[in-house]
């Protein structure tokens, strides 16, 4: 699993990332490359809006998941089965076109004692979404950032979407879609969990 986990450090201010205003003028530079003038009225503040957008849309890169999944529970009565939140929705953007990826997230996990936030969770499906990616790649770091920081007995992490890169431009095959899994600990050693995973997920769809 650690081949296809890559690490993203942090930037801070002195990681040579470019300022606001080279990334507007990038923008321009594709503006005038696409055959339209970036001066004229309606594409005057579009850098702007382009460079805001994007900070929203790869806003994942400023933050580490590590922080979200620190706050655990503990109080839960003994409840040690499985926790499962499925049809986690997210957009995200492929590294190889930088075109948008659609779809839904679903996680499991086994607790070991401690349990975590339920919308946790989703905000860290949310900050591996907010970064280029390819779809095994996200499946394998958000598995893997529960897994690390819970230690729970085990983890599953389903990923279904569609592709727009495939979609909209190359094999133009619209409505496909891909899924992947990662099993950490009990799921990937017990094929009954891996099978109960699926079961749970299919029933309640
Ligand atoms: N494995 C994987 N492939 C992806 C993902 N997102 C996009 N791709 C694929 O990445 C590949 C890039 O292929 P290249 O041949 O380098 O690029 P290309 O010429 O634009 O390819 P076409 O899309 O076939 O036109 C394509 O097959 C995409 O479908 C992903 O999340 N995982
Ligand atoms: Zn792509």
């Amino acid at each position: 699993m650690d081949a296809i986990v890559k690490n993203f450090p942090l930037l801070d201010d002195t990681s040579g990332r470019p300022t606001q205003k080279e990334a507007e003028e990038a923008v321009r530079v594709l503006l005038r490359w696409a055959g339209d003038d970036p001066e004229r009225e309606g594409l005057k503040d579009t850098p702007a809006r382009v460079v805001k957008a994007y900070k929203e849309l790869f806003g994942g890169y400023d933050l580490a998941a590590e922080d979200v999944l620190g706050r655990t529970f503990e109080e839960v009565a003994g409840y040690d089965d499985m926790v499962l939140v499925k049809d986690i929705p997210f957009f995200s953007h492929c590294e190889h076109h930088m075109v948008p990826i659609i779809g839904k997230a679903h996680v499991a996990y086994m607790p070991n004692g401690r349990v975590l936030g339920l919308s946790k969770i989703a905000r860290v499906v949310d900050i591996y979404a907010r970064r280029l990616q390819t779809q095994e790649t996200m499946t394998a770091q958000i598995a893997k950032a529960i897994d690390e920081t819970l230690a729970p007995r085990g983890v599953a992490v389903m990923i279904e979407a569609e592709h727009m890169c495939m979609a909209m431009r190359g094999v133009q095959k619209q409505g496909s879609t891909t899924l992947t899994t990662t099993f950490t600990g009990s799921f990937q050693t017990d094929p009954a969990e891996q099978a109960r995973f699926m079961t749970m997920l299919r029933g309640f769809k």
